[in-house]
């Protein structure tokens, strides 16, 4: 078994700057080995960075123009589009609208007329523009590899202002950025493209045939920004893909923008396939929302750098309260369902922490090389520790104690699971007595739903309001069933 429990530096921050180390397909991999990962390969893909604010005398009007992508939402009716590019590239397209209604009218964007339209040389996206998976390449294998379409305006759209009818839902657990993704959803079909039918769908899926509708307007979400949660409210489990699309095309939606996570973007799937079967005029957008940043294909999802922010006040305090005692030990549990970013990058910024346990590494607590020695040696060296612990690690070994494995689930259908925290702070206090005969004067803070609870963070918010832009052009342009993602 590989020991995860090490001072730093060594082991644990080798562990840490390799999941760290952004920029390449292998820096999640780690993580990628989890069965769960998979989900997310159909996602939009990070590619080089270039994302430039083009800030207008009109601040509402403010557009932002990244060198986006759309990624694939995984269908089994069109999936994968994929094409052989020159130098071995292969090309992995999204779906169009005119894939079952080829015979669609199209019209000139609007943004022709924006002020910004003759400030930039080049405004619109070309179709032929790409965006590679991996940016770090060999020099035998430059411009070979999966590429992604570039996300951005487009010089023809599919929707003319006064027919769009769309509707913005929120699904899942909350993540930092919510509002401020539909705040510029709304912001950017009203002044961009003219849109004056925008509707919130209260409370995640089952909003969709359970509630009423919330009519969004520029005034409505003036201010959401400033606020954590989603003003749209959520849920998890009730996904009904049949009555999803019956309220779609009963009410007459023909945008459907849908924030979520891994879970979120398989029912986005399904709806987008059911809307295909149906020969629909209808596009599915996705936004991908993890605080977990666990998705595979991008370095880091929105609401990430305020979580690890907020973290940061957490392991402050447990480190104030650990040093002012004799055998100070301060635990402090943080989100991480089966990645340990959150905890990890807290773990980098913070540099109070001894210990951090991630769920990618498993742990153990016996022998020379557990961590109960580890705490003890710490402890005899500098009275004082402090240990992060991300909440899906030593899961195994919690169950090997209690002798059974748990395996409840949520409603929508993820593991249940069980308080590593409790446990840890519990058996540490234990074992000092018993051990050592002494004690310890631990401090345990589990901040769980206040680091995801917070507005977002400046960045946090300008990269929130690409990802809502490039779905919004996406959308626009005739593209469905994808996700957007920036660079
Ligand atoms: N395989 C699936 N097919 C259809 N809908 C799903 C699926 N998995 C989850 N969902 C729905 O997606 C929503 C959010 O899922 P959840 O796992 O709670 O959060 P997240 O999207 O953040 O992973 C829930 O309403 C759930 O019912
Ligand atoms: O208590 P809740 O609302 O189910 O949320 C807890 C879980 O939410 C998460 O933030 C992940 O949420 P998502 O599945 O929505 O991405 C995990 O870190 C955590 O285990
Ligand atoms: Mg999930």
């Amino acid at each position: 078994m590989a020991a995860a429990v090490a001072p730093i530096p060594a082991h644990y921050l080798h562990a840490a700057v390799t999941l760290a180390s952004h920029g390449n397909a292998d820096s999640k991999s780690l993580v990628s080995n989890l069965p769960r990962r998979g989900a997310f390969l159909g996602f939009g893909v990070r590619g080089r960075g270039s994302s430039r604010a083009r800030p207008m005398h009109d601040v509402s009007n403010i557009q932002l123009r990244a060198a986006g992508k759309w990624g694939v939402v995984r269908s089994e009716l069109l999936n994968p589009k994929s094409e052989a590019g020159a130098c071995g590239s292969t090309f992995e397209d999204v779906p169009h609208i005119t894939d079952w209604l080829p015979d669609l009218e199209t019209f000139p964007n609007p943004l022709k007329f924006n002020p910004a339209y003759s400030a930039v040389k080049k405004y619109f996206v070309d179709d032929d523009d790409f965006v590679a998976k991996d940016i770090v390449v060999n020099m035998e294998n430059v411009g070979s590899g999966l590429h992604f379409r570039r996300a951005g305006p487009r010089d023809k759209i599919y929707f003319r202002a006064e027919e769009v009818k769309a509707c913005i839902v929120t699904c899942g657990g909350l993540c930092p950025g919510l509002n401020t993704v539909i705040r510029e959803i709304v912001c950017a079909l009203w002044y961009q493209y003219g849109v004056r039918e925008i509707y919130g769908i209260d409370g995640g899926y089952r909003g969709f045939y359970a509630r009423n509708t919330i009519t969004l307007n520029p005034k409505v979400v003036n201010d959401i920004h400033k606020r954590g949660g989603t003003i749209l409210g959520t849920s998890r489990g009730g996904h009904d893909t049949m009555k999803i699309v019956d309220s779609i095309e009963n009410r007459g939606i023909n945008q459907v923008y849908i924030i979520g996570g891994d879970g979120t973007h398989k029912g986005a799937e399904a709806i987008h396939e059911e809307i295909i079967k149906r020969g629909l005029k209808v596009v599915v957008a996705g936004i991908p929302k993890t605080i977990d940043n666990d998705i595979d294909i991008i370095d880091k999802s929105f609401g990430f750098d305020t979580a690890v922010e907020e973290a940061q006040r957490a392991i402050n305090a447990a480190h104030v309260e650990a040093e002012s005692t004799h055998n100070g030990v301060g635990v402090v549990k943080l989100m991480g369902r089966y990645s340990g970013y959150i905890a990890m990058y807290a773990t980098l910024a913070s540099r109070d922490v001894d210990c951090c346990l991630i769920p990618e590494v498993p742990f153990f607590l016996e022998g020379e090389d557990g961590l109960y020695e580890f705490v003890y040696r710490r402890l005899r060296e500098n009275g004082h520790m402090v240990v992060v612990v991300a909440e899906g690690s030593g899961q195994e070994l919690i169950a090997e104690s209690l002798s059974s494995l748990d395996k409840m689930s949520d409603a929508s259908g993820n593991r249940l699971l069980l308080d590593v925290g409790l446990w840890l702070c519990q058996r540490l206090k234990e074992h000092f007595l018993k051990v050592h005969k002494e004690s310890i004067t631990l401090k345990y803070i589990d901040p769980t739903y206040m680091i995801r609870a917070v507005p977002s963070i400046a960045s946090d918010n300008v990269y929130c309001t690409l990802l809502a832009h490039s779905a919004i052009h996406g959308a626009m342009a005739g593209f469905c069933g994808f996700t957007a993602e920036s660079c």
